[in-house]
């Protein structure tokens, strides 16, 4: 089965278009990059997948159906999610929100829902500071406390935007593992928005990328190419393979030393 379909799509905001001739099929339980230059139309895809933008042409298929907002199928991490949200909130009551949230604001919770908030705190690690507000907790801790809200209502699609910017090389590691799990744990299809594809090399199996215009799929293998990643950024970019199979890319410059040897 497909997680996403998207046939002949194009999507325009403020009277541009966006991208166009989007045609990609994404597997279910594919961990997938969304990768692109700034401006490129990730967040974009994700809000066409949330319903949240009309297409302007084509067909989209998100989990089998047409995409429809507050699709509870779905846990969405928007970019900058923590700064967004009010400080004041307790985490708890952020990850309360993924379960309640489509209706009035909060309201009391059953006994089986808090349970089920417990339950996502501790498997993202935050049991420990479900209590204290957001503006008291760490930019890793904040991104735990995002990704609970996201899994509490057991979403078989996640999307997040950006979910290591700003993180520490230890806290992205950790996000990285905890996304590889959930997705093994859950059979979850995950879906990440990212600049640097390094941290998460070693979890993705796919990616989504926004090329002149349009939208292509293929197996990570297929996308970690110096050729390709130098025509998508713009600016040149090189693979290392290392004996562990591991792929790093980096800036292939073609002066060695740009500060010059000479002086
Ligand atoms: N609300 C809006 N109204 C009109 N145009 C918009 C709106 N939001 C975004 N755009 C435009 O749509 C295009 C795609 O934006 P989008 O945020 O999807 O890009 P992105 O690939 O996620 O970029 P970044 O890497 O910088 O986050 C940009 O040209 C942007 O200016």
């Amino acid at each position: 089965m497909n997680a996403l379909e998207l046939e002949g799509v194009r999507v325009v905001r403020g009277g541009r278009t966006v991208w166009s001739e989007g045609d990609l099929s994404v597997p279910a339980g594919a961990v997938v990059g969304v990768i692109g230059p700034n401006g490129a139309g990730k967040t974009t895809l994700f809000q066409v997948l949330l319903g949240l933008l009309p297409v302007a042409e084509g067909q989209v298929r998100v989990l089998g159906g047409p995409p429809r907002r507050g699709n509870r199928r779905i846990g969405y991490v928007p970019q900058n999610y923590t700064a967004a949200i009010g400080e004041a909130v307790r985490a708890r009551d952020l990850v309360t929100l993924g379960l309640n949230g489509g209706r009035f604001g909060l309201r009391p919770t059953s006994a089986g829902e808090r349970a089920r908030v417990d339950a996502a705190l501790e498997r993202v690690g935050a049991a420990g500071y479900a209590d204290r507000r957001m503006s008291e907790l760490s930019g890793g801790q904040q991104q735990r406390v995002a990704i609970a809200q996201a899994i509490v209502d057991d979403a078989e699609l996640l999307l997040l935007d950006e979910p290591l910017a700003n993180l520490d090389l230890r806290n992205q590691h950790e996000i990285v593992r905890l996304l590889g799990d959930l997705q093994r744990e859950r059979g979850a299809t995950v879906l990440v928005v990212a600049h640097d594809l390094n941290p998460l090399l070693p979890v993705l199996t796919d990616a989504v990328y926004l090329l002149d215009g349009h939208p292509h799929h293929a197996s990570i293998g297929d996308v970690v190419q110096e050729d390709l990643l130098t025509h998508l950024y713009g600016t040149p970019v090189g693979v290392v393979r290392t004996p562990q199979g591991d792929l790093f890319t980096r800036a292939a410059w073609s002066d060695p030393d740009p500060a010059g040897s000479e002086r």
